[in-house]
C-alpha cells in the first residue's frame, strides 16, 4: 500500500504522465505538506463509526489517512483524471467507496448519487455517524458547508479546509463586518471554530488566498430549538441580503407579498428594533425569536 507522499514534484510527475495540469476552474489546489494533512485528519477525531464525506478525491492523499481510521469513506471527484489517478492509490482500501461525479446537483442541493452512497455507507456502519472532512474546491466551499447542514444525512461534524476569508464570516460575531447569514446559520446549530491557517505555499499550485481549516460541530440541541430550518435559512439570508439598509427595509423588502409595512412595524415594536437597526447588530437567539414571530404572521413565505 503506497504511503501519501503528495509533495509538489510527485504530483507534477503524476499529472505530467498522464498529460494533465492542475484545473483552477475546479480548485484543483493541492495540499502538499503531509502535516497539515494529518492535522486535519486528527481534527476530525475519526474512528470505526465514523463515515466520512470527502469531497474532491484529488490524487487521494487525504483519502488515505482516513481510510485506516473510519468506518466507512465515501470519497467523490468530478474530475475523470483525477480519479483514475486515485484509483491507483486507493486500490487496497474496501472501505472507501469512489465517485465520479459533481457533488452537486446544483447550488442548493447534494447529488442524489452522492446522498444515496452516504445514506448506505450510514445504514452499514453500526451506531454511524456523519463526517464531512475535506480540502473542499474553493469555489462550491459555501453551498457544501451550507447545504449538508439541510441535507437528509445530518452530518456530526465537518473538517474542511476552505477560503480564510469564509472561514472569518463562520465564525464571526454581531457587529464585525463579516458577520451575515453564513455565520448565523452555521452558529445557530454548531460550534465553530477556526483550528489552523494556512499559508498559499502549502499547496500547489498555490491558490491566490489564504486558506484556513475550519471545524464546525453540529449542536443537535442548538438545532432542536429551530423550528423550521429551512425558513430560518432563507429568512437570515434575506435580512442580510442588503447589508447597507437597515433591518426595516430589508424586512419590508423580503416579505413584500406576505406582510404589509404596518405588520413589519408591529413587529419591529414587538421586538423592541429601533427604526435603526441594523441585522448585524443582532444576535442569534434574538434572531430566532424574530424569525418565529414573522414565521407566525407569514407561514407560506420564501426566498
Ligand atoms: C482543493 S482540491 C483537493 C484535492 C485533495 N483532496 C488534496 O487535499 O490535495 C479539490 C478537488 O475537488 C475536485 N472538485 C472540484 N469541484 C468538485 C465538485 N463539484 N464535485 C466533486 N469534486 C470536485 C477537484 O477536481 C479537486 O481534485
Amino acid at each position: 500500500m503506497s504511503s501519501p507522499r503528495q509533495t509538489k514534484s510527485f504530483l507534477m510527475k503524476r499529472l505530467g504522465e498522464i498529460g494533465v495540469a492542475p484545473a483552477s476552474r475546479h480548485g484543483q489546489n493541492f495540499l502538499i505538506d503531509l502535516n497539515l494533512v494529518e492535522l486535519i485528519v486528527n481534527s476530525a477525531d475519526l474512528g470505526p463509526r465514523d463515515v466520512v464525506l470527502e469531497i474532491g478525491t484529488g490524487t487521494g492523499s487525504l483519502t488515505t489517512l482516513m481510510a485506516p481510521k473510519a468506518g466507512r469513506v465515501v470519497t467523490v471527484e468530478i474530475d475523470g483524471n483525477l480519479f483514475e489517478l486515485a484509483s491507483e492509490q486507493l486500490i487496497d482500501f474496501p472501505n472507501v467507496q469512489m465517485l465520479q461525479t459533481d457533488a452537486l446537483k446544483n447550488k442548493n442541493t447534494f447529488s442524489p448519487v452522492v446522498m444515496d452512497a452516504v445514506g448506505q455507507a450510514l445504514s452499514e456502519v453500526p451506531n454511524s455517524r456523519l463526517k464531512l472532512v475535506a480540502n473542499l474546491p474553493y469555489n462550491v466551499a459555501t453551498p457544501i458547508l451550507s447545504n449538508l447542514l439541510l441535507c437528509e444525512h445530518l452530518p456530526h461534524m465537518m473538517v474542511a479546509t476552505i477560503q480564510k476569508e469564509l472561514g472569518d464570516r463562520i465564525v464571526a460575531q454581531p457587529w464585525s463586518k463579516d458577520y451575515g447569514a453564513l455565520s448565523v446559520w452555521m452558529q445557530a446549530q454548531a460550534k465553530t471554530e477556526i483550528v489552523r491557517e494556512m499559508s498559499p505555499k502549502v499547496f500547489w499550485p498555490p491558490p491566490k488566498v489564504t486558506s484556513a481549516i475550519v471545524r464546525i460541530t453540529v449542536d443537535p440541541e442548538m438545532r432542536a430549538q429551530i423550528p423550521d430550518l429551512r425558513y430560518f435559512h432563507q429568512f437570515v439570508k434575506a435580512l442580510f441580503l442588503h447589508r447597507r439598509k437597515f433591518l426595516r427595509a430589508n424586512v419590508v423588502s423580503a416579505m413584500k407579498r406576505h406582510l404589509s409595512k404596518e405588520d413589519v412595524d408591529q413587529l419591529m415594536t414587538a421586538m423592541e428594533f429601533g427604526p435603526d437597526a441594523r441585522t448585524e447588530q443582532i444576535d442569534i437567539p434574538t434572531l430566532l425569536r424574530f424569525t418565529e414571530l414573522v414565521r407566525a404572521k407569514a407561514p407560506d413565505w420564501s426566498l
